[in-house]
């Protein structure tokens, strides 16, 4: 029972009001409501038991996910739930199934490429789940190269393979292909495709298509509940009307037909996703701070005063490593709202054919999906080494979370990919000052350049960092120094596409130095906004300062490399930062709390809610097969003997 008094008594330390903060994290107070019933609704139902996943094979497991998202779907029904409730319901079964693929890329890319006619035939039938969906796009040879797909579409077609496509191995229906538009002997680039793949009736392959399971991935469980497949069309023939045509046409003569608008909106739905994946890497991290902060407070070792030892969290070392995840938790959430923003904003403007926030919409999804991402991943990583030997167990949540999480580094577009389509983004935004043109957006602290080349740093004692404009400032420097300075050195290379390619490190690092600047400004902007709650915005300010503080100390290079600050102002931070943390320390629980999630969610002994740890590490050792039976299969072939021999040795 010590755990249970540690928690309560965390909890009874806390500065601000939990529920408060609860509805901020959530997003409004309805979007928190929607989450924790619909959360209640799969923690109390036992049909989404999750706790044996690790002990299943893979087929089993497949069958057991392909149980679960069909029961899913019959409470869907039955309870009549909208869209949000639905979508927060498969949130919080967690686990990856070829319905994410069909709700998260098929219905969204009929959405946004489809004609009117289109729509009309395929949405309802998505919609109803009487047709399931993929997104196949990846090519055994051709991932990131999307413009160098192989796979044609022509009247008279070559083959093909796809490898990766979720849902696609065992489940779709149908998938949206992507291949190059063929006609009149003319190569009219990529364009997506709906092809129907299985039988309604019986569900085999249909012919000339070859699919299957692309094996085995990474990890025990984790993304193996996914089917993702290998496809290879021999001659297919599709109708002409299942090439999705609301921006180009095929007419039935075969002329091409192109509207008035950037080609590159084919790849909308990858642009939908990436800012979907932003908005989950708050939610893998803070499930993952969740789990090593309750942890951190119930575990103690060493410092034993009057008999009792300290809790591994009032090490100051465990704060550094834990609360600037805790700070990014929060930070990617309210970047996240705002990318949400952001993308709602450019889709009603194409919508009014004003296609002038595209590139800024691609580079801001595609630079915060790759760098949330990247953090979220070393962040699990980080939180199981928080939690010391437990942490390593299955029991902890820890290892599936990151094997379910770590691709997110890869799919939707691998990171250094993504990070160098950001740097373009800047390379052109700095070389286009020169013409006058004026940046806006998250790129319009460009335009105050000649200051930003010129300015120093104000800092003088280290509460200067708590000032939000000065934080602001020293990012916006760091930012435009790099970016201006591999614009300098691109302009060195008479090619420039040779010169991006040799600079290519250094211009990843001013896109991440780019991204990150915008993700200090959204939480500084929150915080500028309304924010109800006793104590919540006081916290809210701490963990703002504590991500830019820490991001600040940890590319510390970046920052004295353009001079942006002098090693005495990075010691001011460093003090600063100290401070922070142990202002933060009394409430970190508290903190993690205001996530709201269920045990059945965390899945993990070591962040229980009642923080009771150990007797339930325990019992649980002794559910595992391998404790079925105290003498192990394999004894009388493989010890004994190996007993007896040594017997008899001995003997000799
Ligand atoms: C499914 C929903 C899941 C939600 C997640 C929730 C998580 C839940 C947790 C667990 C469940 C797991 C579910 C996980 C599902 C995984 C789904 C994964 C699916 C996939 O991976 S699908 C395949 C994705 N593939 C890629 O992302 C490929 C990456 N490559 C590209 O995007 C592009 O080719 C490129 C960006 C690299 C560009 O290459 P390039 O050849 O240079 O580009 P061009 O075609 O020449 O264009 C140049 C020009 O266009 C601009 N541009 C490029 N892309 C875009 C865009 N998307 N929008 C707007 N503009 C774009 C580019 O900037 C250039 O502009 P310029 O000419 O310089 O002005
Ligand atoms: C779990 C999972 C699910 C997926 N689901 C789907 C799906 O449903 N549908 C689908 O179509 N696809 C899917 N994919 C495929 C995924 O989108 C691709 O794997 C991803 O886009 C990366 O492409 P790639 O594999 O070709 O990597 P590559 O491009 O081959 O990358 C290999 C290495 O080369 C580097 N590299 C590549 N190009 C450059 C460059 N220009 N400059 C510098 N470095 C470079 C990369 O940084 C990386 O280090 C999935 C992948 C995974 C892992």
């Amino acid at each position: 029972m010590e755990g249970v008094d540690h928690l309560a008594h965390e909890r009874n330390r806390s500065q601000f009001d939990v529920n408060d903060m609860k509805i901020v994290w959530a997003g409004s107070r309805e979007a928190f409501e929607v989450s924790d019933r619909m959360s209640r609704l799969v923690a109390n139902d036992p049909a989404f038991r999750k706790d044996n996943r690790v002990h299943l094979t893979r087929k089993e497991l497949f069958k057991n996910t392909l149980r679960k998202a069909a029961y899913a779907w019959k409470k869907i029904i039955e309870l009549k739930l909208s869209e949000e409730e639905a979508g927060r319901l498969r949130f919080f079964v967690d686990e990856p199934a070829y319905t994410d693929l069909h709700w998260g890329m098929f219905v969204p890319f009929l959405k946004g490429q489809g004609t009117e006619e289109q729509l009309q035939k395929w949405l309802p039938l998505a919609y109803k789940m009487q047709i399931i969906g993929c997104y196949a796009q990846t090519e055994l040879g051709h991932g990131s190269n999307v413009q160098w797909l192989e796979t044609t579409a022509t009247f008279d077609p070559k083959t093909d393979e796809f490898w990766w496509p979720g849902g696609l191995g065992k489940v779709s229906t149908h998938a949206v292909v992507f291949a190059r538009l063929i006609t009149n002997g003319r190569d009219y680039g990529v364009h997506g495709f709906i092809v129907q793949i299985r039988s309604l009736d019986d569900h085999s392959v249909l012919p000339g298509i070859t699919i299957g399971d692309i094996g085995v991935k990474f990890g025990n469980g984790a993304y193996n509940t996914m089917d993702n497949g290998v496809m290879h069309f021999d001659h297919i023939r599709i109708p002409r009307n299942q090439l999705l045509m609301r921006f180009s046409q095929v007419t039935r003569e075969g002329k091409y037909v192109q509207s008035d608008v950037p080609r590159q909106l084919v790849y909308g739905t990858m642009v939908y996703v990436r800012k979907t994946i932003v908005i989950d890497a708050s939610n893998a991290l803070s499930r993952a701070v969740c789990i090593a902060t309750r942890y951190s407070a119930v575990r103690r070792q060493f410092g034993s005063q009057d008999g009792v030892e300290t809790q591994v969290i009032n090490y100051k070392t465990q704060q550094s490593r834990l609360f600037p995840l805790l700070a990014s938790a929060y930070a990617f959430r309210f970047v996240g709202e705002w990318l949400q923003w952001l993308y709602t904003d450019v889709t009603q403007r194409l919508a009014a054919n004003d296609f002038s926030t595209l590139p800024e919409a691609h580079a801001c999804t595609a630079g915060l999906k790759s760098i949330t991402t990247a953090a979220t991943a070393d962040g699990i990583e980080e939180c199981r080494k928080l939690c010391g030997g437990h942490g390593y167990l299955c029991s902890s949540g820890l290892p599936e979370l990151f094997a379910v999480y770590v691709p997110a580094c890869t799919y939707e577009g691998d990171n250094v990919v993504l990070l160098l389509q950001v740097a373009r983004f800047l390379v052109k935004t700095v070389s286009q000052l020169v013409s006058g043109k004026k940046p806006v957006g998250t790129t319009a602290y460009m335009g105050r350049l000649q200051h930003l080349m010129e300015s120093t740093c104000k800092v003088q004692k280290a509460e200067d960092w708590l000032n939000p404009s000065i934080v602001l400032e020293a990012f916006e420097v760091r930012s435009a120094r790099m970016s201006v300075e591999c614009a300098k050195r691109l302009s060195q290379f008479t090619n420039q596409e040779e010169g991006f390619h040799e600079l290519s490190p250094s211009l990843v690092e001013a896109a991440v130095a780019h991204c990150q600047l915008i993700i200090v400004a959204k939480f500084i902007e929150k915080l500028q906004g309304d924010i109800p709650g006793n104590g919540v915005k006081d916290q809210l300010q701490k963990l703002c300062s504590i991500y830019a503080l820490f991001t600040l100390h940890k590319h510390l290079g970046d920052f004295l490399s353009t001079s942006t600050i002098t090693p005495k102002q990075a010691s001011l931070a460093d003090d600063q930062l100290r401070s922070l943390y142990a202002q933060v320390r009394p409430n970190a629980v508290a903190l993690v709390d205001a996530f709201n999630y269920t045990d059945h969610y965390l899945g993990s002994i070591l962040g229980r809610y009642d923080g009771n740890v150990y007797p339930n590490l325990y019992d649980e050792a002794w559910k595992d097969p391998m404790n079925d039976t105290a003498v192990p299969d394999g004894y009388h072939e493989y010890i004994k003997p190996l007993l007896k021999q040594q017997l008899r040795n001995s003997r000799l």
